[in-house]
Protein backbone atom coordinates (compact mmCIF):
# COMPACT_ATOMS: atom_id res chain seq x y z
CA UNK A 1 0.00 0.00 0.00
CA UNK A 2 1.23 3.14 -1.00
CA UNK A 3 1.88 5.85 2.25
CA UNK A 4 0.07 9.09 2.05
CA UNK A 5 1.14 12.08 3.54
CA UNK A 6 -0.96 13.70 6.39
CA UNK A 7 -0.71 17.33 7.13
CA UNK A 8 -1.12 19.10 10.24
CA UNK A 9 -2.44 22.53 11.27
CA UNK A 10 -2.22 23.76 14.69
CA UNK A 11 -4.21 26.69 16.00
CA UNK A 12 -3.29 26.95 19.45
CA UNK A 13 -2.60 30.53 19.41
CA UNK A 14 -5.66 31.38 17.51
CA UNK A 15 -8.67 29.19 18.31
CA UNK A 16 -6.52 28.31 21.51
CA UNK A 17 -6.76 31.97 22.30
CA UNK A 18 -10.16 31.62 22.23
CA UNK A 19 -10.19 30.07 25.35
CA UNK A 20 -11.85 31.43 28.36
CA UNK A 21 -9.03 32.13 30.43
CA UNK A 22 -6.32 32.31 27.90
CA UNK A 23 -4.77 35.74 27.37
CA UNK A 24 -1.13 34.77 25.18
CA UNK A 25 1.35 37.83 25.25
CA UNK A 26 3.34 37.98 21.97
CA UNK A 27 6.64 36.38 23.93
CA UNK A 28 4.33 33.08 24.85
CA UNK A 29 3.25 32.94 21.40
CA UNK A 30 6.89 33.02 20.16
CA UNK A 31 7.80 30.40 22.74
CA UNK A 32 4.92 27.92 21.85
CA UNK A 33 5.40 28.37 17.87
CA UNK A 34 9.21 27.73 17.97
CA UNK A 35 8.35 24.13 20.17
CA UNK A 36 5.41 23.38 17.55
CA UNK A 37 7.90 23.90 14.89
CA UNK A 38 10.41 21.70 16.54
CA UNK A 39 7.59 19.01 17.03
CA UNK A 40 7.54 18.99 13.26
CA UNK A 41 3.99 20.47 12.68
CA UNK A 42 3.49 21.52 8.84
CA UNK A 43 1.09 24.86 9.32
CA UNK A 44 1.60 27.14 13.07
CA UNK A 45 -1.74 29.51 12.95
CA UNK A 46 -0.40 32.85 15.00
CA UNK A 47 -3.60 34.86 15.31
CA UNK A 48 -5.48 37.20 13.25
CA UNK A 49 -3.32 40.25 12.71
CA UNK A 50 -4.84 43.62 13.43
CA UNK A 51 -7.87 42.04 15.62
CA UNK A 52 -6.05 42.97 18.76
CA UNK A 53 -2.45 44.35 19.34
CA UNK A 54 -0.64 41.31 20.83
CA UNK A 55 -1.29 39.38 17.20
CA UNK A 56 -0.46 42.69 15.61
CA UNK A 57 2.88 42.55 17.52
CA UNK A 58 3.72 39.11 17.28
CA UNK A 59 3.15 38.83 13.40
CA UNK A 60 5.78 41.86 13.68
CA UNK A 61 8.15 39.75 15.48
CA UNK A 62 6.94 36.88 13.68
CA UNK A 63 9.93 33.61 15.06
CA UNK A 64 11.57 32.19 11.87
CA UNK A 65 10.34 28.76 11.56
CA UNK A 66 12.83 26.35 10.71
CA UNK A 67 10.11 24.38 8.90
CA UNK A 68 6.39 24.99 9.51
CA UNK A 69 4.40 27.56 7.24
CA UNK A 70 3.20 30.48 9.39
CA UNK A 71 0.12 31.41 8.98
CA UNK A 72 -1.99 34.43 9.55
CA UNK A 73 -5.86 33.94 9.81
CA UNK A 74 -8.72 36.41 8.95
CA UNK A 75 -12.39 36.40 7.89
CA UNK A 76 -13.23 36.71 3.98
CA UNK A 77 -14.10 40.09 2.71
CA UNK A 78 -17.34 41.96 3.48
CA UNK A 79 -19.39 42.73 0.95
CA UNK A 80 -19.61 46.05 -0.74
CA UNK A 81 -16.13 46.17 -1.86
CA UNK A 82 -13.34 44.34 -3.44
CA UNK A 83 -10.94 42.11 -1.38
CA UNK A 84 -8.06 44.68 -2.66
CA UNK A 85 -10.21 47.27 -0.36
CA UNK A 86 -11.48 45.47 2.47
CA UNK A 87 -9.22 47.06 5.44
CA UNK A 88 -9.85 44.07 7.68
CA UNK A 89 -8.39 41.47 5.17
CA UNK A 90 -5.34 44.04 4.04
CA UNK A 91 -4.38 43.81 7.48
CA UNK A 92 -3.94 39.84 7.37
CA UNK A 93 -2.34 39.83 3.74
CA UNK A 94 0.11 42.34 5.13
CA UNK A 95 1.31 40.22 7.94
CA UNK A 96 3.12 38.72 5.17
CA UNK A 97 2.75 34.84 5.97
CA UNK A 98 3.76 32.16 3.82
CA UNK A 99 -0.23 30.66 4.12
CA UNK A 100 -3.44 32.55 4.82
CA UNK A 101 -6.68 30.93 6.34
CA UNK A 102 -9.54 32.45 5.64
CA UNK A 103 -12.95 31.78 7.67
CA UNK A 104 -16.32 31.77 5.75
CA UNK A 105 -19.89 30.92 6.13
CA UNK A 106 -21.35 28.02 4.68
CA UNK A 107 -24.40 27.66 6.01
CA UNK A 108 -27.19 29.03 4.04
CA UNK A 109 -29.07 30.33 7.25
CA UNK A 110 -25.96 32.20 8.85
CA UNK A 111 -25.02 34.40 5.40
CA UNK A 112 -28.74 35.38 5.81
CA UNK A 113 -29.16 36.26 9.14
CA UNK A 114 -25.34 36.55 10.62
CA UNK A 115 -23.79 38.38 7.15
CA UNK A 116 -27.61 39.87 5.81
CA UNK A 117 -26.08 39.07 2.16
CA UNK A 118 -27.28 36.88 -0.18
CA UNK A 119 -26.33 33.49 -0.75
CA UNK A 120 -25.02 34.14 -4.27
CA UNK A 121 -22.75 37.35 -2.56
CA UNK A 122 -21.37 34.82 0.18
CA UNK A 123 -19.91 32.80 -2.73
CA UNK A 124 -18.51 35.72 -4.66
CA UNK A 125 -16.78 36.88 -1.22
CA UNK A 126 -15.54 33.63 -0.84
CA UNK A 127 -13.99 33.14 -4.33
CA UNK A 128 -12.71 36.77 -4.59
CA UNK A 129 -11.48 36.83 -1.47
CA UNK A 130 -9.63 33.25 -1.73
CA UNK A 131 -8.57 34.44 -5.48
CA UNK A 132 -7.15 37.92 -3.89
CA UNK A 133 -4.62 35.76 -1.82
CA UNK A 134 -3.21 33.52 -4.51
CA UNK A 135 -2.71 36.81 -6.48
CA UNK A 136 -0.53 37.54 -3.11
CA UNK A 137 1.39 34.69 -4.05
CA UNK A 138 -0.02 33.36 -0.53
CA UNK A 139 -1.04 30.24 -0.22
CA UNK A 140 -4.52 29.66 0.68
CA UNK A 141 -6.69 28.04 3.00
CA UNK A 142 -10.18 27.90 3.24
CA UNK A 143 -11.93 27.37 6.81
CA UNK A 144 -15.55 26.69 6.00
CA UNK A 145 -17.24 27.50 9.13
CA UNK A 146 -20.25 25.84 10.66
CA UNK A 147 -19.79 23.41 7.66
CA UNK A 148 -21.62 19.94 8.59
CA UNK A 149 -24.04 21.90 10.14
CA UNK A 150 -24.64 23.92 6.86
CA UNK A 151 -24.31 20.42 4.88
CA UNK A 152 -27.37 18.80 7.07
CA UNK A 153 -29.94 22.08 6.18
CA UNK A 154 -28.44 22.48 2.61
CA UNK A 155 -25.50 20.11 1.04
CA UNK A 156 -26.00 21.77 -2.26
CA UNK A 157 -25.02 25.59 -0.68
CA UNK A 158 -22.59 24.01 1.51
CA UNK A 159 -20.85 22.01 -1.00
CA UNK A 160 -21.10 25.54 -3.15
CA UNK A 161 -18.92 27.46 -0.76
CA UNK A 162 -16.12 24.78 -0.71
CA UNK A 163 -16.36 25.29 -4.68
CA UNK A 164 -15.87 28.83 -4.88
CA UNK A 165 -13.50 28.00 -2.92
CA UNK A 166 -11.29 25.92 -5.05
CA UNK A 167 -12.32 28.18 -8.44
CA UNK A 168 -10.67 30.80 -6.05
CA UNK A 169 -7.39 29.18 -6.06
CA UNK A 170 -7.80 27.50 -2.58
CA UNK A 171 -4.99 24.69 -1.18
CA UNK A 172 -7.03 24.01 1.14
CA UNK A 173 -11.03 23.84 2.00
CA UNK A 174 -11.40 23.15 5.76
CA UNK A 175 -15.10 21.42 6.85
CA UNK A 176 -15.03 23.05 10.48
CA UNK A 177 -17.64 21.47 13.10
CA UNK A 178 -17.97 24.98 14.42
CA UNK A 179 -20.57 24.37 17.18
CA UNK A 180 -18.79 21.21 17.65
CA UNK A 181 -22.24 18.95 18.25
CA UNK A 182 -21.75 16.38 14.97
CA UNK A 183 -21.07 12.86 15.74
CA UNK A 184 -18.42 10.54 13.97
CA UNK A 185 -20.73 8.89 11.95
CA UNK A 186 -22.18 11.85 10.44
CA UNK A 187 -18.43 13.66 10.37
CA UNK A 188 -17.19 10.43 8.37
CA UNK A 189 -20.54 10.51 5.77
CA UNK A 190 -20.46 13.94 4.90
CA UNK A 191 -16.54 13.82 4.53
CA UNK A 192 -16.79 11.25 2.42
CA UNK A 193 -19.28 12.86 0.30
CA UNK A 194 -16.93 15.90 0.22
CA UNK A 195 -14.24 13.97 -0.96
CA UNK A 196 -16.11 11.90 -3.97
CA UNK A 197 -16.14 15.84 -5.05
CA UNK A 198 -13.35 17.45 -4.29
CA UNK A 199 -10.13 15.04 -3.77
CA UNK A 200 -9.47 14.63 -0.29
CA UNK A 201 -5.27 16.29 -0.89
CA UNK A 202 -7.22 19.33 -0.52
CA UNK A 203 -10.17 18.97 1.91
CA UNK A 204 -8.77 19.61 5.87
CA UNK A 205 -11.08 19.02 9.55
CA UNK A 206 -11.47 21.49 11.83
CA UNK A 207 -13.63 19.94 15.25
CA UNK A 208 -14.36 21.07 18.27
CA UNK A 209 -14.80 18.96 21.59
CA UNK A 210 -18.51 19.78 22.89
CA UNK A 211 -19.75 16.53 22.44
CA UNK A 212 -16.25 14.87 23.38
CA UNK A 213 -15.56 13.76 19.80
CA UNK A 214 -13.48 16.09 18.60
CA UNK A 215 -9.90 13.23 18.24
CA UNK A 216 -13.27 10.80 16.97
CA UNK A 217 -14.44 13.09 14.35
CA UNK A 218 -11.34 14.03 13.42
CA UNK A 219 -10.06 10.65 12.60
CA UNK A 220 -13.33 9.67 10.99
CA UNK A 221 -12.79 12.37 8.59
CA UNK A 222 -9.55 11.40 7.87
CA UNK A 223 -11.08 7.71 7.44
CA UNK A 224 -13.22 9.75 4.72
CA UNK A 225 -10.31 10.71 3.07
CA UNK A 226 -9.07 13.99 4.49
CA UNK A 227 -5.34 15.07 4.54
CA UNK A 228 -5.39 18.48 6.56
CA UNK A 229 -5.73 18.02 10.36
CA UNK A 230 -6.71 21.33 11.97
CA UNK A 231 -6.31 20.99 16.17
CA UNK A 232 -4.30 22.24 19.10
CA UNK A 233 -2.33 21.51 22.21
CA UNK A 234 -3.87 19.88 25.00
CA UNK A 235 -6.79 20.46 23.13
CA UNK A 236 -7.09 24.04 24.23
CA UNK A 237 -10.21 26.22 22.10
CA UNK A 238 -13.56 28.18 21.82
CA UNK A 239 -16.24 26.56 24.94
CA UNK A 240 -14.41 23.08 25.53
CA UNK A 241 -11.56 23.06 22.89
CA UNK A 242 -10.40 22.05 19.71
CA UNK A 243 -9.22 18.52 18.77
CA UNK A 244 -6.52 17.22 20.92
CA UNK A 245 -3.29 17.35 18.70
CA UNK A 246 -1.15 15.42 21.44
CA UNK A 247 -3.67 12.49 21.10
CA UNK A 248 -4.06 12.73 17.50
CA UNK A 249 -0.24 12.66 17.10
CA UNK A 250 0.73 9.63 18.63
CA UNK A 251 -2.61 7.98 17.33
CA UNK A 252 -2.24 8.64 13.69
CA UNK A 253 1.90 7.19 14.16
CA UNK A 254 1.42 4.26 16.90
CA UNK A 255 -1.98 3.11 15.95
CA UNK A 256 -2.83 0.99 13.15
CA UNK A 257 -4.30 1.63 10.50
CA UNK A 258 -2.97 5.11 10.62
CA UNK A 259 0.94 4.45 11.17
CA UNK A 260 0.78 1.72 8.34
CA UNK A 261 -1.05 4.23 5.52
CA UNK A 262 0.09 7.84 6.89
CA UNK A 263 3.46 9.78 6.81
CA UNK A 264 3.48 12.93 9.14
CA UNK A 265 6.03 16.12 9.90
CA UNK A 266 7.02 14.49 13.06
CA UNK A 267 9.53 12.29 13.34
CA UNK A 268 10.01 9.34 16.20
CA UNK A 269 12.30 11.44 17.89
CA UNK A 270 10.00 14.15 17.86
CA UNK A 271 7.35 12.08 19.13
CA UNK A 272 9.61 11.78 22.28
CA UNK A 273 9.47 15.80 22.72
CA UNK A 274 5.21 14.93 22.38
CA UNK A 275 5.19 15.77 25.77
CA UNK A 276 7.30 18.47 26.53
CA UNK A 277 5.70 20.58 23.90
CA UNK A 278 2.08 19.12 26.37
CA UNK A 279 3.93 20.86 29.40
CA UNK A 280 5.38 24.04 28.07
CA UNK A 281 1.85 24.85 27.34
CA UNK A 282 0.92 24.41 30.92
CA UNK A 283 3.79 26.24 31.92
CA UNK A 284 2.96 29.37 29.96
CA UNK A 285 -0.80 29.19 30.97
CA UNK A 286 0.26 28.69 34.50
CA UNK A 287 -1.78 25.17 35.01
CA UNK A 288 -1.23 22.07 36.49
CA UNK A 289 -0.45 19.26 33.81
CA UNK A 290 -3.53 17.58 33.60
CA UNK A 291 -2.29 13.81 35.10
CA UNK A 292 -4.52 11.94 32.77
CA UNK A 293 -4.47 13.11 29.73
CA UNK A 294 -3.85 10.07 27.12
CA UNK A 295 -0.19 9.94 26.28
CA UNK A 296 1.50 12.84 27.80
CA UNK A 297 -0.37 12.78 31.36
CA UNK A 298 2.10 11.40 34.50
CA UNK A 299 -1.00 9.07 34.82
CA UNK A 300 -1.27 7.64 31.05
CA UNK A 301 0.61 5.00 32.13
CA UNK A 302 0.49 4.66 35.95
CA UNK A 303 -0.44 0.68 37.15
CA UNK A 304 -2.48 1.49 40.43
CA UNK A 305 -4.08 -1.87 41.08
CA UNK A 306 -1.89 -5.21 42.19
CA UNK A 307 -2.82 -7.17 39.29
CA UNK A 308 -2.35 -4.98 36.73
CA UNK A 309 1.63 -4.64 38.37
CA UNK A 310 1.92 -8.13 38.99
CA UNK A 311 1.39 -8.36 35.14
CA UNK A 312 3.05 -5.58 33.91
CA UNK A 313 6.57 -6.44 35.53
CA UNK A 314 6.63 -9.87 33.45
CA UNK A 315 5.72 -7.96 30.01
CA UNK A 316 4.50 -4.23 29.85
CA UNK A 317 2.47 -5.13 26.63
CA UNK A 318 -0.16 -6.85 29.32
CA UNK A 319 -1.56 -3.74 30.17
CA UNK A 320 -0.24 -0.54 27.87
CA UNK A 321 -1.50 0.01 24.28
CA UNK A 322 2.06 1.56 23.89
CA UNK A 323 5.21 1.65 24.98
CA UNK A 324 5.60 4.98 26.97
CA UNK A 325 8.87 5.73 25.96
CA UNK A 326 7.80 6.06 22.44
CA UNK A 327 5.78 9.01 23.29
CA UNK A 328 8.66 10.61 26.22
CA UNK A 329 6.53 9.48 29.24
CA UNK A 330 7.24 6.61 31.19
CA UNK A 331 5.91 3.75 33.33
CA UNK A 332 4.79 4.40 37.13
CA UNK A 333 3.63 1.91 39.68
CA UNK A 334 2.43 3.92 42.24
CA UNK A 335 1.76 2.43 46.21
CA UNK A 336 -1.80 2.57 47.43
CA UNK A 337 -3.64 0.37 49.11
CA UNK A 338 -4.74 -1.31 45.87
CA UNK A 339 -0.90 -2.95 45.54
CA UNK A 340 0.48 -6.22 46.09
CA UNK A 341 3.97 -7.60 46.29
CA UNK A 342 4.69 -6.70 42.93
CA UNK A 343 3.73 -2.99 42.87
CA UNK A 344 5.79 -2.74 45.55
CA UNK A 345 9.12 -4.46 44.26
CA UNK A 346 9.04 -2.28 41.25
CA UNK A 347 8.56 0.96 43.28
CA UNK A 348 11.01 0.24 45.11
CA UNK A 349 13.17 -0.77 42.30
CA UNK A 350 12.50 2.83 40.71
CA UNK A 351 13.69 4.49 43.80
CA UNK A 352 16.55 2.78 43.91
CA UNK A 353 15.87 0.17 46.69
CA UNK A 354 17.10 -3.66 46.10
CA UNK A 355 15.53 -5.68 48.02
CA UNK A 356 14.74 -9.67 47.78
CA UNK A 357 10.71 -10.90 47.13
CA UNK A 358 10.81 -12.66 50.17
CA UNK A 359 12.40 -10.03 52.46
CA UNK A 360 9.48 -10.42 55.37
CA UNK A 361 10.26 -7.04 55.53
CA UNK A 362 8.43 -6.65 52.45
CA UNK A 363 5.05 -7.49 54.40
CA UNK A 364 5.49 -5.04 57.15
CA UNK A 365 6.01 -2.24 54.60
CA UNK A 366 2.88 -3.53 52.10
CA UNK A 367 0.97 -3.49 55.74
CA UNK A 368 1.87 -0.10 56.92
CA UNK A 369 1.15 1.41 53.63
CA UNK A 370 -2.36 -0.14 53.79
CA UNK A 371 -3.41 0.99 57.03
CA UNK A 372 -1.85 4.56 56.43
CA UNK A 373 -3.55 5.20 53.17
CA UNK A 374 -6.74 3.83 55.79
CA UNK A 375 -5.53 7.40 57.83
CA UNK A 376 -6.47 9.36 54.67
CA UNK A 377 -2.13 8.96 53.14
CA UNK A 378 -2.01 8.91 49.38
CA UNK A 379 0.66 7.21 48.16
CA UNK A 380 -0.30 7.04 44.51
CA UNK A 381 -0.32 10.39 44.45
CA UNK A 382 2.83 11.09 46.73
CA UNK A 383 5.79 8.99 45.88
CA UNK A 384 8.44 11.21 47.18
CA UNK A 385 6.62 10.42 50.63
CA UNK A 386 6.24 6.94 49.72
CA UNK A 387 9.91 6.80 49.29
CA UNK A 388 10.80 7.66 52.58
CA UNK A 389 8.04 4.96 54.63
CA UNK A 390 9.72 2.63 52.43
CA UNK A 391 13.83 3.74 53.37
CA UNK A 392 12.23 4.16 56.84
CA UNK A 393 10.81 0.90 57.25
CA UNK A 394 13.87 -1.05 55.06
CA UNK A 395 16.38 0.25 57.41
CA UNK A 396 17.96 2.50 54.43
CA UNK A 397 16.41 6.71 55.62
CA UNK A 398 19.29 9.24 55.99
CA UNK A 399 18.51 11.20 59.20
CA UNK A 400 19.61 14.89 58.15
CA UNK A 401 18.41 17.17 60.54
CA UNK A 402 15.61 16.59 63.56
CA UNK A 403 12.75 19.16 64.12
CA UNK A 404 12.32 20.45 68.17
CA UNK A 405 9.32 21.96 67.89
CA UNK A 406 7.34 24.93 65.56
CA UNK A 407 4.85 27.71 66.37
CA UNK A 408 2.78 29.32 63.96
CA UNK A 409 0.69 32.61 64.86
CA UNK A 410 -1.64 34.15 62.63
CA UNK A 411 -2.79 38.11 63.51
CA UNK A 412 -5.94 39.76 61.78
CA UNK A 413 -5.62 43.88 62.02
CA UNK A 414 -6.32 46.67 60.30
CA UNK A 415 -2.95 48.49 58.50
CA UNK A 416 -2.56 52.18 58.36
CA UNK A 417 -4.64 52.59 55.80
CA UNK A 418 -7.47 51.20 57.29
CA UNK A 419 -7.97 48.12 55.18
CA UNK A 420 -8.26 44.32 57.02
CA UNK A 421 -4.73 42.54 56.76
CA UNK A 422 -3.85 39.29 57.90
CA UNK A 423 0.08 38.31 59.31
CA UNK A 424 1.42 35.05 59.68
CA UNK A 425 4.60 34.52 61.29
CA UNK A 426 6.63 31.50 62.40
CA UNK A 427 9.57 29.83 64.57
CA UNK A 428 10.56 26.45 63.67
CA UNK A 429 13.56 24.48 66.20
CA UNK A 430 15.94 22.05 64.79
CA UNK A 431 18.50 20.08 65.56
CA UNK A 432 21.28 19.24 62.93
CA UNK A 433 23.77 16.82 64.14
CA UNK A 434 23.56 18.01 68.00
CA UNK A 435 23.87 21.95 66.94
CA UNK A 436 20.08 23.60 67.77
CA UNK A 437 18.85 26.23 65.32
CA UNK A 438 16.07 28.46 65.29
CA UNK A 439 14.50 30.18 62.53
CA UNK A 440 11.39 32.88 62.12
CA UNK A 441 10.04 33.67 59.26
CA UNK A 442 7.03 35.96 57.88
CA UNK A 443 4.84 35.46 55.20
CA UNK A 444 4.47 38.66 52.97
CA UNK A 445 4.85 38.77 49.42
CA UNK A 446 7.52 41.10 48.09
CA UNK A 447 5.74 42.13 45.29
CA UNK A 448 1.96 42.30 46.59
CA UNK A 449 3.05 42.89 50.26
CA UNK A 450 0.08 40.59 50.95
CA UNK A 451 0.06 37.50 53.45
CA UNK A 452 1.14 34.32 52.12
CA UNK A 453 -0.68 32.49 55.32
CA UNK A 454 0.58 30.26 57.82
CA UNK A 455 2.29 27.43 55.86
CA UNK A 456 4.23 29.56 53.68
CA UNK A 457 5.47 31.28 56.44
CA UNK A 458 6.55 27.78 57.86
CA UNK A 459 8.34 26.61 54.63
CA UNK A 460 10.30 29.92 55.23
CA UNK A 461 11.56 29.45 57.97
CA UNK A 462 12.35 25.85 57.58
CA UNK A 463 14.04 26.38 54.51
CA UNK A 464 16.01 29.72 56.10
CA UNK A 465 18.71 27.90 57.96
CA UNK A 466 19.41 24.34 58.03
CA UNK A 467 23.18 24.78 58.81
CA UNK A 468 25.17 22.77 56.81
CA UNK A 469 22.24 21.30 54.82
CA UNK A 470 21.48 25.11 53.68
CA UNK A 471 23.56 24.79 50.52
CA UNK A 472 21.36 21.83 49.02
CA UNK A 473 18.18 23.76 49.49
CA UNK A 474 18.42 26.48 48.02
CA UNK A 475 16.72 25.88 45.20
CA UNK A 476 13.90 23.97 46.20
CA UNK A 477 10.57 25.27 45.18
CA UNK A 478 6.88 24.70 46.65
CA UNK A 479 5.15 24.57 42.95
CA UNK A 480 1.27 23.34 43.97
CA UNK A 481 -0.48 22.50 47.47
CA UNK A 482 -3.77 20.73 47.74
CA UNK A 483 -6.13 20.50 50.98
CA UNK A 484 -8.57 17.93 50.71
CA UNK A 485 -10.80 16.79 53.98
CA UNK A 486 -11.58 13.46 54.45
CA UNK A 487 -14.02 11.47 56.59
CA UNK A 488 -16.95 13.75 58.79
CA UNK A 489 -17.02 15.08 61.91
CA UNK A 490 -15.05 14.54 64.35
CA UNK A 491 -13.08 11.85 62.20
CA UNK A 492 -12.82 14.48 59.68
CA UNK A 493 -8.91 14.56 59.16
CA UNK A 494 -6.98 16.87 56.82
CA UNK A 495 -4.35 16.10 53.94
CA UNK A 496 -2.39 17.93 51.98
CA UNK A 497 -0.55 16.61 49.28
CA UNK A 498 2.49 19.16 48.37
CA UNK A 499 4.43 19.78 44.90
CA UNK A 500 8.13 21.12 44.97
CA UNK A 501 10.66 21.35 42.37
CA UNK A 502 13.76 22.87 42.00
CA UNK A 503 16.09 23.95 38.89
CA UNK A 504 16.33 20.86 37.26
CA UNK A 505 12.47 21.24 36.71
CA UNK A 506 11.74 17.81 38.07
CA UNK A 507 8.50 17.55 40.62
CA UNK A 508 8.43 15.43 43.31
CA UNK A 509 4.84 15.02 45.34
CA UNK A 510 4.67 14.04 49.33
CA UNK A 511 1.69 14.23 51.76
CA UNK A 512 1.02 15.01 55.22
CA UNK A 513 -1.85 13.89 57.32
CA UNK A 514 -3.37 15.53 60.63
CA UNK A 515 -6.27 16.96 62.23
CA UNK A 516 -4.30 20.14 61.90
CA UNK A 517 -4.32 21.36 58.48
CA UNK A 518 -1.16 23.55 59.49
CA UNK A 519 0.92 19.98 60.95
CA UNK A 520 -0.45 18.57 57.85
CA UNK A 521 1.01 20.78 55.89
CA UNK A 522 4.28 20.62 58.00
CA UNK A 523 4.87 16.63 57.55
CA UNK A 524 4.51 17.15 53.43
CA UNK A 525 6.68 20.01 53.98
CA UNK A 526 9.22 18.03 55.84
CA UNK A 527 9.34 15.16 53.98
CA UNK A 528 9.51 17.38 50.41
CA UNK A 529 13.02 18.97 52.25
CA UNK A 530 14.60 14.83 53.02
CA UNK A 531 13.61 14.37 49.53
CA UNK A 532 15.74 16.57 48.30
CA UNK A 533 18.49 16.37 50.26
CA UNK A 534 18.50 12.68 48.84
CA UNK A 535 18.11 13.30 45.63
CA UNK A 536 21.06 15.89 46.07
CA UNK A 537 22.96 13.22 48.12
CA UNK A 538 23.60 14.99 50.81
CA UNK A 539 25.57 13.90 53.68
CA UNK A 540 23.44 12.07 56.25
CA UNK A 541 23.71 12.79 60.47
CA UNK A 542 23.21 9.35 60.72
CA UNK A 543 20.18 6.34 59.40
CA UNK A 544 17.08 6.27 60.66
CA UNK A 545 16.66 3.49 63.24
CA UNK A 546 15.37 0.67 61.57
CA UNK A 547 11.37 0.06 61.17
C1 LIG B 1 -15.50 30.18 14.26
C2 LIG B 1 -14.39 31.01 14.68
O1 LIG B 1 -13.90 30.79 15.73
S1 LIG B 1 -13.82 32.20 13.64
C3 LIG B 1 -12.70 33.16 14.59
C4 LIG B 1 -13.42 34.10 15.45
N1 LIG B 1 -12.43 34.92 16.13
C5 LIG B 1 -12.70 36.13 16.54
O2 LIG B 1 -13.78 36.63 16.36
C6 LIG B 1 -11.64 36.83 17.32
C7 LIG B 1 -11.12 38.05 16.59
N2 LIG B 1 -12.18 38.94 16.18
C8 LIG B 1 -12.18 40.27 16.41
O3 LIG B 1 -11.29 40.80 17.07
C9 LIG B 1 -13.25 41.10 15.82
O4 LIG B 1 -14.43 40.32 15.69
C10 LIG B 1 -12.83 41.70 14.43
C11 LIG B 1 -11.69 42.69 14.68
C12 LIG B 1 -12.36 40.65 13.49
C13 LIG B 1 -14.01 42.40 13.82
O5 LIG B 1 -14.48 43.33 14.73
P1 LIG B 1 -15.74 44.27 14.39
O6 LIG B 1 -15.49 44.90 13.06
O7 LIG B 1 -15.92 45.13 15.58
O8 LIG B 1 -16.96 43.30 14.17
P2 LIG B 1 -17.71 42.36 15.23
O9 LIG B 1 -16.74 41.49 15.92
O10 LIG B 1 -18.64 43.13 16.11
O11 LIG B 1 -18.64 41.51 14.25
C14 LIG B 1 -18.09 40.72 13.23
C15 LIG B 1 -18.49 41.30 11.88
O12 LIG B 1 -17.91 40.47 10.88
C16 LIG B 1 -18.93 39.94 10.01
N3 LIG B 1 -18.48 38.62 9.61
C17 LIG B 1 -18.48 37.51 10.35
N4 LIG B 1 -17.97 36.51 9.64
C18 LIG B 1 -17.65 37.01 8.42
C19 LIG B 1 -17.11 36.44 7.26
N5 LIG B 1 -16.76 35.16 7.23
N6 LIG B 1 -16.91 37.23 6.21
C20 LIG B 1 -17.23 38.53 6.24
N7 LIG B 1 -17.76 39.12 7.33
C21 LIG B 1 -17.98 38.36 8.40
C22 LIG B 1 -20.18 39.93 10.90
O13 LIG B 1 -21.35 39.92 10.14
C23 LIG B 1 -20.00 41.23 11.68
O14 LIG B 1 -20.35 42.32 10.82
P3 LIG B 1 -21.50 43.38 11.25
O15 LIG B 1 -20.96 44.00 12.49
O16 LIG B 1 -21.54 44.26 10.08
O17 LIG B 1 -22.71 42.57 11.49
C1 LIG C 1 -12.84 28.42 12.01
C2 LIG C 1 -13.18 27.89 13.30
O1 LIG C 1 -12.46 28.08 14.25
C3 LIG C 1 -14.42 27.15 13.45
O2 LIG C 1 -15.24 27.15 12.54
O3 LIG C 1 -14.60 26.54 14.53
Amino acid sequence: MTRERLYLYDTTLRDGQQTQGVDFSAADKVKIARALDALGIDYIEGGWPGANPTDSDFFRQAPKLKRATFTAFGMTKRSGRSAANDDVLAEVVNAGTGAVCLVGKTHDYHVEMALGISLDENLANIRESVAHLVAQGREAIFDAEHFFDGWKANPDYALACLDAAMEGGARWVVLCDTNGGTLPADVGAITAAVTAHIPGTHVGIHTHNDTENAVANTLAAVDAGARQIQGTLNGLGERCGNANLCSIIPTLMLKSPYRERFDIGVSEDGLKELRRASHLLDEVLNRQPDRHAPYVGAAAFAHKAGLHASAIIKDPSTYEHVDPDMVGNQRVIPMSNQAGRSNLLRRLGDAGIEVDRDDPRLGHLLAAVKEREDQGFAYDSAEASFNLLARRMLGCLPVFFEIDRYRVSIERRYNALGERVTASEAVVAVHVDGERMISASESIDPVTHQDQGPVNALALALQKDLGRYQEYIDDLRLVDFKVRIIGAGTEAVTRVLLDSSDDTGEVWSTVGVSANIVDASFQALEDAIVTKLIRMKAPAVRMAVHG
